[in-house]
This record gives structure tokens, sequence and C-alpha cells, in this order.
């Protein structure tokens, strides 16, 4: 048995080799479980922060065509530099971005838009169960949370194995409220 990571990039490493011997059919029942959860959580006329899953990321592009049929209004995340986030609706069509990202091609809304959403769907490669989250190593989501409403629902999104005992956690780490996985659904975060 391999030692435990001590930092956080030596988690990602971790992290993102594990990720990509995940076999594609358990990639696809994952992915389905995942729309199952976002869909039960969300209602009628509300505004969310999604993602585009990009390379080996758990989730599909599948649940925001199934948000937008049921008439929520999803945000999907824009990169520009190493500002925070900035934020435009999906419609039903991406184009493709830095990163391999895809994002909407319609107008940004600008990084205050995060404020308008009630529950946000955060991708990650690890949540603790105190909620902290580690993300890419660029401190994207970092940036962009602390706009987010009181209130908001952060809810990380992970495979089972990702979501960890514990993670080496920085003072400017924004804590998820919830983590969502494959095989336990939506999981509360405990207090630190
Ligand atoms: N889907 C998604 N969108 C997101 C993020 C994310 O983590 N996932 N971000 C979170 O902050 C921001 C963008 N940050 C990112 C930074 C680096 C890479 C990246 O390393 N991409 C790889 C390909 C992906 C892979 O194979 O795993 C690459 O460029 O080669 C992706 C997103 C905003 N949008
Ligand atoms: N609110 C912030 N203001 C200024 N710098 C920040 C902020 N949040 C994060 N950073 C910087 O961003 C870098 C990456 O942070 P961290 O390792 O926590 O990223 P991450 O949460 O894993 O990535 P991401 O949010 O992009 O997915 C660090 O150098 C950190 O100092």
């Amino acid at each position: 048995m391999t030692a435990s990571p001590a930092t956080k990039d030596e988690w990602r490493a971790r992290l993102l080799a594990d990720r990509r011997t995940v076999p594609p059919e358990v990639r696809v029942a994952e992915a389905d479980a995942i729309a199952r959860a976002v869909l039960e959580l969300v209602d009628a006329g509300q505004t969310i922060c999604a993602y585009v899953p990009v390379g080996t990321e758990p989730g599909s592009r599948a649940v925001l065509d199934d948000l937008l049929k049921m008439d929520v209004q999803v945000l999907l995340p824009v990169v520009t530099g190493l500002a925070p986030l900035d934020w435009a609706a999906y419609d039903g069509s991406l184009r493709p971005g830095p990163h391999k990202l895809m994002e909407p091609p319609g107008p940004r809304l600008g990084p205050a838009a995060i404020a308008k959403a009630s529950l946000i769907l955060v991708p990650a490669l690890a949540v603790d169960e105190t909620g902290v989250r580690l993300g890419r190593g660029a401190g994207h989501y970092d940036r962009s949370l602390v706009h987010a409403a009181e209130g908001t629902e952060l809810v990380g999104v992970v495979r089972d194995q990702e979501f960890l005992p514990r993670l080496p956690a920085d003072r400017h780490d924004v804590r998820m409220t919830a983590v969502l996985t494959p095989g336990r659904g939506v999981v509360q975060a405990t207090n630190p």
C-alpha cells in the first residue's frame, strides 16, 4: 500500500492518475447516477451553476440538457485568466475554450452572476468530509465562490473513491456544503 499523499499537488497527481484507469462503462454508469441525483436536487424556475465535464471528470453534458428541459436556468463557467470565473447561460450549444473546456457562446454575465444561483455544482478532484475541496490548482473556484449568495448550496461532485476523510486545507479554500457521489448521492459536509 502506498503512503497517503501529503501535499495538494501530490493528491492531484494521484487522483488524476486514478481517474485515467476508470473503464468507460463505469464512467457512463457513474454519470447516469450523478444525473439522477442532480435532477432530484433542482426545481423548475431555479438558477444553478454547473459545469461541462472535461477529460475524465465525473458527470455528463446530457444532464445539462435535462436541466434545460426542466426549465432550470444553467450558468456555466467561462475562464478569464486568474480573475474569478465569468458565467454564461447554457442554451444547448457550446464551443471550445481554453484547457479543452467547452463554454457557452452567448453573452458573458460577469463574475457576480454566480450570486443568482441557489445551487452550485462544483467540479473537483476530491472533497473531504468537512467540505474541503481539491480543484485543478488555479484557485478559480475559490476566487469565484466568495461571490455566491449566502445560503447557496455548494455541492462538490466527485467519484466515490474521491470522497476522502481529510484533505490538506488552506485559508482561502471555500468549503463545500455537500458532496455528490454516484454511489452515495448527496451527503452534507460535517463541521470542521
Ligand atoms: N469542467 C470543468 N470546468 C471548469 C473547471 C474544472 O475543473 N472543470 N475549473 C476549475 O477550476 C475551471 C477551469 N480550470 C481548468 C484548469 C485546467 C484544466 C485541465 O487540466 N484540463 C486538461 C484536460 C482535462 C483532463 O484530461 O483531465 C488539459 O488542459 O489538458 C481544466 C479546467 C472552470 N471550469
Ligand atoms: N481567493 C483567492 N485570492 C487570491 N488567490 C487565491 C484565492 N484562492 C486561491 N488562490 C490562489 O490560487 C492558487 C491555487 O489554489 P488551490 O490550490 O486552493 O486551488 P484549487 O481550489 O485546487 O483550484 P480550482 O479552484 O482552480 O479548481 C493558490 O496559489 C492560491 O494562493
